[in-house]
């Protein structure tokens, strides 16, 4: 399965220690992420991730593209609640395309571990 990999900028720590802590599983799908997301995990846990331009200039937009061809089976976007985001619309359009689409999306670390041990 392609699993997109989102983290706004607060959250990549808990990012990057959720995908160590789901490595095992992770490592037996593709994965995929905006720019800055991907590159961190893959700096930090060495797996490979194909990424994207970085979300602000349009990787959210270029990941909602792939789920709407169905190219994405299963999104984590860590997202901050608390910070505005310069590109909010992009942000929405990508949680809106994955209800379109019936796509699995966890937008908090509780939701994206029931969801990566329902992959186990
Ligand atoms: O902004 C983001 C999602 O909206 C994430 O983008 P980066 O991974 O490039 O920081």
């Amino acid at each position: 399965m392609r699993i997109a990999l989102i983290a706004h900028d607060k959250k990549k720590q808990d990012m990057v220690k959720l995908v160590e802590e789901y490595k095992q599983i992770l490592s037996g799908h593709e994965l995929l992420a905006t720019g800055t997301t991907g590159n961190l995990i893959k700096e930090r846990t060495g797996l490979p991730v194909k990424c994207y331009m970085s979300g602000p200039l349009g990787g959210d937009q270029q990941i909602g593209g792939e789920i709407a061809k169905g190219e994405v089976g299963l999104v984590i976007f860590l997202r901050d609640p608390l910070t505005p985001q310069p590109h909010e619309p992009d942000i929405s359009a990508l949680i809106r395309i994955c209800d379109v689409h019936s796509i699995p999306i966890a937008t908090n670390l509780g939701t994206a571990r029931t969801l990566l041990k329902a992959l186990s």
